[in-house]
């Protein structure tokens, strides 16, 4: 795991930069950022000014000065309050840019990940991001709350540190070591004290800390995939309970448990370790300075009670300063690890897109009907699943596309809706119309039965009567007057209902270029036949290129693109004219 090097800080300075210097958020988070400054300036000023009262007080005290005392108890209320407003104010601004700072960067993650459907190529690569998910919905909270806490943590050490050293240093005079029946002075002994302390306690909580960036690091990994092993047994809970996959599915999460437990009770023992320290540490930190100067406390009366409760006090703010890492290592840690996952996120949407560069190589144009010209389609390793395809298809025009299971017809299907890097060749379809492709299993967003037919575009055309017609063409009529329900369509609908759902959708988008990979699988040939027919007669102008296994889908497509495995491909006359005619001649008319 690296540490807080130049390459951490390379890292951190690429996520943070676009929202400070281009965003258009940009003026109102430096404003704000600016005001956050100026109140952490005041706090220590405030700070500053409490620690000289701590002399004038005790000093009080100690000569029985009761009105003096009292009103020194003013002046602290005075005090108090102006460092509380500040504080608080601090804190709201603070929260303002974290949440402001998270919606940007959010928004941005989520269009890197949308854009060039990067999301997808990703999983097709097998790229090795874990739960980009988490990425966006966590690490990104994480990364704004500390990145900002931290820097302004910072800072606000680095200015108590300038202003209590110099403090100290004046106080350190009046300490006078006494040395064999002699005195003497150290300048700016109680700053190397303090210094020497703090570097010391540093040092060894670094050492000791350190393997928690890589132990935290881990165990946000071993969650998600905890989590998504579940996430998975919900979303596949019909098959596993079919299959009766419970024990199996039970050891698989019991093992991803297992991984959580087991790097937890790492970090448990180190963090143990490390507590050990920092509360010692803490606790002689209250000891230290009295130690320090109680010797000269006894020999130079003129310090007084009060003269050594400021010196306490200064060191105090100036051993806190420079502990600054030592309190706040874990953060610093988690800090570390949610700027490395960011940055791999990063690094892997990056190199996908230098794939897609790469690799994509099959050319889009513009033409009148789909011309497919010289396409060769590949597997990522190089192997060739389509060689040298020629095809013409004219809009109205049916054709099946047929093969052994593996010959490669989904994957030439996503060659030619654009999706698939590997290959080369031109695809050309008429430009500015929207084809329509069609999966196997349906997509189902989240929403009401009118979200899941209007999806992704919406219609122009939304009324009741469209959709409810749509749903009787179909064979769903019995899901109308549920248009405004919300449920999870896509576990309460058997895949045969979603597919004639997504038949609903083409008629109520009425796409000129339909692409349907295996979309009517799951229906019987004569419910599958009455789709096609449906098509044809509703959207005669359109053409249809659907991938199939069923010899019955010849009588709805008038050629037909064979792929013979290893590249090789033939195109062949569809059903006998007679025969296609036979297909259509009782279609219903529009
Ligand atoms: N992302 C991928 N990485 C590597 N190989 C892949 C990938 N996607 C598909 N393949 C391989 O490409 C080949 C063709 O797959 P494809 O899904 O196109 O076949 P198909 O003809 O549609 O099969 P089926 O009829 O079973 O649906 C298969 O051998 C498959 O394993």
């Amino acid at each position: 795991m690296r540490q807080f090097n130049r390459e951490f800080f390379r890292d951190l300075w690429q996520i943070s930069k676009p929202y400070w210097t281009s965003s258009e958020d940009r003026w109102l988070a430096r404003g704000v950022f600016a005001l956050i400054i100026g109140l952490n300036l005041f706090m220590v000023f405030i700070s500053y000014r409490i620690t000289q009262w701590y002399a004038v007080f005790w000093n009080a005290v100690q000569h029985y000065q009761a009105s003096a005392a009292w009103q020194q108890i003013f002046v602290f209320f005075g005090l108090a309050t102006a460092y509380i407003i500040a504080a608080v104010s601090q804190s709201f601004f603070t929260e303002m840019i974290v949440i402001r700072w998270r919606r940007w960067l959010t928004h941005s993650y989520l269009d890197a990940w949308l854009a060039r459907r990067t999301y997808y190529h990703m999983q097709v690569l097998g790229d090795g991001t874990d739960n980009p998910d988490q990425r966006i919905s966590e690490d990104l909270a994480s990364f704004t709350s500390q990145t900002l806490n931290i820097v302004i943590g910072l800072f606000s050490s680095v200015v108590t540190l300038g202003t209590f050293i110099f403090m100290l240093w004046e106080l350190s005079a009046m300490i006078w070591i006494p040395f064999h029946g002699q005195t003497f002075s150290i300048p700016g002994y109680l700053v190397w004290a303090a210094l020497i302390y703090s570097v010391f306690g540093t040092i060894i909580t670094a050492l000791i800390g350190r393997p928690l960036i890589r132990l935290n690091f881990m165990q946000e990994r071993y969650q998600a995939d905890f989590r998504f092993s579940m996430m998975r047994l919900r979303e596949n809970s019909e098959s596993v309970a079919l299959y009766g996959g419970e024990e199996r599915e039970g050891k698989h999460f019991r093992q991803r448990f297992a991984e959580v437990y087991a790097n937890f009770w790492r970090i448990i023992w180190r963090s143990m370790r490390l507590n050990w320290w920092t509360s010692a540490y803490g606790q002689i930190a209250i000891i230290f300075p009295l130690v320090v100067c109680l010797p000269a406390y006894f020999v130079n009366k003129e310090i007084g009670v009060g003269g050594l409760q400021q010196i306490m006090a200064a060191f105090a703010q100036v051993q806190g300063a420079l502990s600054f890492i030592v309190s706040s290592y874990t953060t610093l840690a988690n800090w570390h690890a949610v700027v490395d996952r960011l940055r791999f996120f990063r690094q892997s949407m990056g190199e996908v897109h230098e794939i897609q560069d790469k690799h994509y190589h099959i050319e889009r144009r513009d033409t009148p009907r789909l011309e497919v010209t010289d396409l060769n389609v590949r597997l990522p390793d190089g192997r060739n699943l389509v060689n040298g395809l020629q095809l013409q298809v004219a809009p109205s025009e049916h054709l099946l596309i047929m093969g052994a299971s593996g010959s490669g017809k989904s994957t030439l299907i996503r060659a030619l809706a654009g999706i698939w890097p590997y290959g080369d060749g031109a695809v050309g379809l008429p430009a500015g119309e929207r084809p329509l492709f069609l999966p196997q299993r349906p997509y189902l967003p989240m929403g009401t039965l009118r979200d899941v037919l209007v999806y992704p575009y919406g219609l122009e055309d939304s009324s009741d009567r469209v959709l409810t017609e749509a749903l009787q063409r179909v064979g769903m009529g019995s899901l109308i007057g549920q248009l405004e329900e919300t449920r999870l369509w896509s576990h309460t609908l058997s895949l045969g209902e979603q597919q004639r759902l997504a038949f609903a959708r083409i008629l109520l988008q009425r796409p000129r270029w339909i692409f349907l990979d295996e979309a009517s699988s799951a229906l019987d040939e004569r419910a599958e036949g009455e789709l096609y027919r449906l098509l044809a007669d509703v959207l005669p102008a359109s053409a249809i290129i659907s991938v199939g296994h069923r010899s019955s889908l010849w009588r709805y497509h008038s050629r037909c693109l064979r792929l013979l495995g290893g590249g090789a491909w033939r195109l062949e006359d569809g059903a006998s004219g007679d025969e296609a005619q036979l297909a259509f001649g009782h279609l219903s008319p529009a």
